[in-house]
């Protein structure tokens, strides 16, 4: 059996499930297939559950109609006049939906964000079953979030693996069908509330599905031929890489290349499964191979990563003393506390330097930090990653430009620069 997931850019028109069905009634082999939210709909999604939660009511309703509207256009162009049945499947997913937004808001932001925003998946997925059934291509719907199990850290789940392990088996038995179609991103607590995984956490989910059932392969479609060695949207003279091994590609999601979700690799790699990152639009391609086998030639090829909108922070002890492990450790239990993505991290004796995500929790971050420290912060900064540097590519990156921090291990060298 193989998994395979398709990303929102995969299913943003309706010429993207045609372009589906093609794909997965040339393929042969049984299929586990994990699929996202059409296009951009989890952001929509995301503006619809912040506005509810803020009761802005009229907003709710006409961003919820937006999301109506995109979905209906793509259905219009796919079902046939006669083929009721299935949109009125999806009008039950949106009658849901609109019944949730009515009703007021809990007081927990992200459990009221996880119910709204997985409705994404809930659509992309059954309107892409019923395609494949109009089309003739029998094909079963299962809803992700009956066995893949999280606890209720809402907007951020942690998967349950020793229940979600008894109960997916039992629903991809491949017994009646060739073809299961499920939802990436979300899952549900024990007593069945939705949950999410992380935004961008579909790639996650094929790889925990491909983990508990022995898959034999996973594929990643992508708008991308493959990793490359720079995302081509920044750089566009960017190089496939044909071959890299799982820490390879560890590194490179850690380090932010957004091709591959961080937490895809570990599920895999335990159970040694092979993964493609492959292009849709020419799937049968050879795109990129993940697997265990050292990293090609190719792949020493200096690779970069870019991180935009990014804030560097330096705290200092009011009262001059050294950073050590007594003041490290409250500071990093801030940090997770705010849920923040630390990038990069610096000290000297009596001054810390840590580089994060710009995000609304880093303002409370800095605020809590003032308490005991002297903060001072920069802002709208670029991180560079080179892995596998050499002279010229730190020069390609870093020439003219006023570099804040650098630091460098043996294979990767990074750098906080002002933007240009
Ligand atoms: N090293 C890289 N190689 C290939 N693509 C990359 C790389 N770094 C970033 N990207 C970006 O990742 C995008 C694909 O990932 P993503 O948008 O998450 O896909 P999807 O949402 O369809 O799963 C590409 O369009 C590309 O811009
Ligand atoms: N739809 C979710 C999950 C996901 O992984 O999407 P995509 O595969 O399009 O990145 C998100 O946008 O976060």
């Amino acid at each position: 059996m193989d998994v395979f997931k398709f990303g929102g850019a995969s299913v943003n028109s309706a010429e993207g499930v045609q372009n589906f069905f093609k794909i997965v009634q040339s393929y042969k082999n049984e299929s586990l297939i994990v699929v996202s939210a059409m296009g951009k709909t989890t952001n929509a999604l995301e503006q619809i559950a912040d506005n509810f939660f803020h009761k802005k009511n009229d907003l709710v309703q006409k961003q919820f109609e937006e999301v109506k509207a995109y979905h209906f256009d793509i259905i219009k162009a796919l079902f046939s006049k006669e083929n009721t049945l299935s949109v009125a499947k999806i009008d039950v997913l949106f009658n849901d939906l609109n019944a949730y937004l009515q009703k007021p808001a809990s007081l927990n932001y992200e459990f009221e964000y996880d119910q709204i925003v997985a409705y994404g998946e809930l659509l992309s997925t059954t309107i892409i079953s019923e395609y494949l059934r109009q089309k003739g291509v029998k094909n079963q719907w299962v809803d992700i979030r009956r066995y893949l199990k999280t606890n209720d850290t809402f907007g951020e789940a942690k998967v349950d693996w020793e229940l979600s392990r008894q109960l997916i088996p039992t629903a991809f038995t491949f017994q009646d069908t060739f073809i299961y179609i499920t939802q990436g991103f979300i899952g549900g607590t024990s007593s069945n509330l939705t949950t999410t995984l992380g935004r961008e956490g579909s790639d996650y989910t094929a790889a925990i599905l491909a983990n508990i059932l022995d898959a034999r392969e996973v594929s990643i479609l992508k708008d991308v031929p493959g990793v490359m060695n720079a995302d081509p949207k920044w750089l566009p003279d960017a190089k496939q890489l044909k071959r890299i091994s799982y820490q390879e590609a560890i590194e490179l999601a850690f380090f932010g290349a957004k091709v591959i979700h961080p937490k895809t690799i570990q599920p895999i790699r335990e159970k040694n499964i092979p993964m493609h990152v492959r292009s849709f639009i020419n799937f049968f391609d050879q795109g990129t191979l993940v697997s265990e086998a050292s990293i090609e030639k190719s792949a020493k090829i200096p690779i970069f990563i870019q991180k935009k909108d990014q804030r560097l922070i330096s705290i200092r002890p009011k009262d001059y003393s050294f950073v050590i492990e007594e003041n490290l450790g409250p500071i990093f239990s801030m940090i997770a506390k705010h849920r923040l993505k630390v990038n990069l991290t610096q000290n000297s004796a009596i001054s810390f330097s840590l580089c994060v995500d710009n995000s609304k929790n880093i303002d409370k971050l800095i605020e809590s930090l003032k308490e005991n420290y002297e903060v001072r912060y920069n802002d709208n900064l670029e991180l560079i990653t080179i892995r596998h540097y050499d002279s010229d590519s730190i020069n390609q990156m870093t020439e003219g430009r006023n570099i804040l921090l650098e630091q460098k291990s043996r294979d990767t060298a990074q750098y906080v620069l002002e933007c240009n």
